[in-house]
């Protein structure tokens, strides 16, 4: 398949983008007007500068407002469109994109539009150009494809075909059965964006909220492979509208478009595999296959001053199991939750989670897809009787490692004799819930993009929880056995991967486990003089209001900072510990198959520990 993007997509000048684009892999370009108009370099500059880059430039775009006008302003868009078909001779770039007129002063005539597009078709062969119409969202008069190419069909010109737009037709909710019908040779181009689902009117829906295929709502798949059918093997190009790319950094924008192509193609290649249909004039790879993770492995938590983790775990009943043969590494456990300490290369750093271990069937062909979706690989040195473990960095520098055992729990030890061990009933059958990682604003999108990718994770519908310091976007990444699950939080005021905070001097981030018994577990670390995150009394009060709940089961909850939730499955007990650096650990227990996270509590735990941080 060959992979497009177009300049609008990207943040910088224009050289900036054509390099981003070729760094990442991309095939081609297309050059918004824009970024030509405001650049320094001349048309022929940068016809030397793709080629230099081996980047074709694929198309040339917008030109607005030409069909369906009176006879004067058509005499003034010719004009207009050769002094264009002249600039795409230097350029070397044989296609031009029609946008359909979304002018108020149009006329609703389909004869006259049919024959002025011939008559720029006309125009353009004399110039060896193609033009390619596209019917936007919110034409006056022509915003459905199929109204398109049915004037494109009627003009009747060999330079004259048709554009489809993803956002355009799935925005709309247009059938995408008939492309089929399209012959290949008249699709002269094809651009893809995918898009959260909103309630928005479709031009402020297209213009700020575009997103890279992957991260968003739209079925890509299901439109590429109508678009293979039809014949077609030209560019498939991004064209994201999206106010975060724009302002983001270039080159990892770059390859942030480019995984969601690698990762569309080869969806699109499954889907149509799965029908057992013929190859397509449209080359589509595919890539190593995995099965979702199945575990979460460990987590690790770096510092270069462990010791308040260190009792924090003690008085969650994890017990030490020593440190790691060769590095400044320490194992903590409680049943199947494993928690790694580590104090490699962390001077200055305070304690945070730094790695996380998914249980995967092949790690080997995990990393490989890994690596060909341009997830970066970990260097990780080890010494020739270690396990060699799998790893890549997530979007926001957490290393994903991917497991096949944990074999690797051998290379630490001797564990020093717990007092906690086997103290407690409710520890061997411990395991990690979930994880909760903050992300930086710029790499959100990014982040559920590369998680469902990269580890199979489904992202659920995304839901925003309020918090003092401001909104918090909040994104389930999860497997649909719930053996691993993940949330994603975008907090505004995390500002990048290295300097955090504003109001809120620290975004908190947190490792869950499950136990079977919370309330017996949450006594025995009250025991132990477990720091508690306190729960304001108002909380209870509404509890008691929305849930008849048993007034022991009430005074318990209160009594032990525990909070409460059910669905329509069962029960959710759960509490929070005090944060050290910027984590903390939640403990849950879910009940009957309860399948959430606790959401409605959410809003509870952030104001909780905002005071929790403006108090110390
Ligand atoms: O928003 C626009 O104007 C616009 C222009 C060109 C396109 O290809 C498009 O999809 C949208
Ligand atoms: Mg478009």
């Amino acid at each position: 398949m060959r992979t497009g993007i177009a300049t609008v997509c990207l943040s910088g000048t224009l050289e900036e983008k054509l390099r981003a684009a070729a760094k990442a892999g991309f095939g081609g370009v297309e050059i918004f007007e824009t970024d030509l108009v405001t650049s320094s370099l001349s048309p022929e500059d940068v016809r030397r500068l793709a080629a230099d880059l081996g980047l074709g430039l694929d198309l040339y775009q917008p030109f607005r407002d030409f069909d369906s006008v009176p006879d004067e302003l058509y005499r003034a868009n010719l004009r207009r469109a050769e002094a264009k078909f002249r600039l795409m001779g230097r350029l070397g770039i044989d296609t031009i994109l029609v946008c359909s007129n979304v002018g108020t002063a149009s006329i609703d005539d389909d004869a006259l539009r049919t024959e002025q597009l011939h008559g720029l078709a006309e125009l353009a062969a004399g110039h060896g150009v193609k033009v390619a119409y596209e019917a936007l969202a919110w034409g006056t008069y022509v915003n459905d494809y199929e109204h398109a190419w049915r004037l494109v069909a009627d003009a009747d010109h060999p330079n004259l075909g048709t554009c489809l737009d993803t956002f355009h037709i799935l925005s709309r909710g247009w059938d995408t059965e008939p492309i089929e019908k399209i012959p290949g040779e008249k699709i002269f181009f094809v651009q893809v964006a995918d898009a959260p689902k909103l309630s928005l009117d479709v031009l402020s829906w297209s213009r700020h909220y575009r997103v890279f295929p992957g991260e968003g709502q739209f079925d890509l798949p299901k439109f590429l492979g109508h678009v293979a059918r039809a014949g077609y093997d030209g560019p498939v190009s991004l064209e994201v509208f999206n106010d975060t790319f724009r302002q983001a950094d270039v080159e990892r924008t770059a390859v942030d478009a480019m995984r969601s192509l690698i990762w569309l193609e080869e969806r699109t290649a499954q889907l149509a595999g799965a029908a057992g249909e013929e190859r397509f004039a449209m080359p589509l790879r595919t890539l190593p296959r995995v099965a979702p993770p199945t575990g979460l492995n460990f987590a690790e938590v770096k510092a270069e001053y462990p010791a308040a983790l260190e009792r924090l775990l003690a008085q969650l009943g994890f017990s030490p199991r020593g440190e790691h043969r060769t590095k400044p590494v320490a194992l903590w456990t409680l049943g199947d939750a494993r928690i790694v300490l580590n104090r490699q290369g962390a001077a200055g750093v305070a304690p945070g989670i730094s790695a996380l271990g998914f249980d995967v069937e092949n790690s080997v062909a995990a990393a490989a897809r890994a690596v060909q979706l341009r997830a970066s690989p970990v260097p990780r040195p080890s010494q020739a009787d270690e396990e060699i473990l799998q790893a890549v960095k997530a979007p926001d520098g957490t290393e994903v490692f991917l497991c096949q055992d944990t074999a690797w729990v051998e290379e630490f030890g001797p564990g020093e004799a717990s007092p906690l061990d086997g103290a407690s009933a409710t520890s061997p059958a411990a395991r990690i819930d979930h994880i909760n990682l903050g992300q930086p604003w710029q790499h959100f999108d990014e982040a559920v993009l590369f998680y469902s990718s990269v580890l199979a994770l489904t992202p659920e519908a995304s839901q925003d929880v309020s918090s003092p310091a401001g909104l918090v976007r909040s994104q389930v990444m999860q497997t649909r056995d719930r053996s691993v699950r993940l949330a994603l939080n975008l907090a505004p005021w995390v500002q990048s991967d290295s300097v955090r905070g504003t109001l809120q001097d620290t975004f908190l981030e947190h490792i869950a486990v499950e136990v079977p018994d919370l309330t017996v577990y949450a006594a025995e670390c009250r025991g132990r003089g477990l720091p508690f995150l306190a729960i304001p009394e108002n909380y209870y009060e509404d509890l008691e209001a929305r849930f008849a709940l048993d007034p022991r089961l009430l005074a318990r909850l209160r009594e032990l900072d525990l909070l409460y939730d059910r669905d329509d499955k069962g029960e959710f007990l759960h509490f929070y510990t005090a944060a050290v650096g910027s984590v903390f650990f939640e403990v849950v227990q879910r009940i009957d198959g309860y399948d959430g996270f606790g959401a409605p509590n959410a809003p509870v735990r952030h104001a909780a520990q905002f005071a929790a941080q403006q108090a110390r």
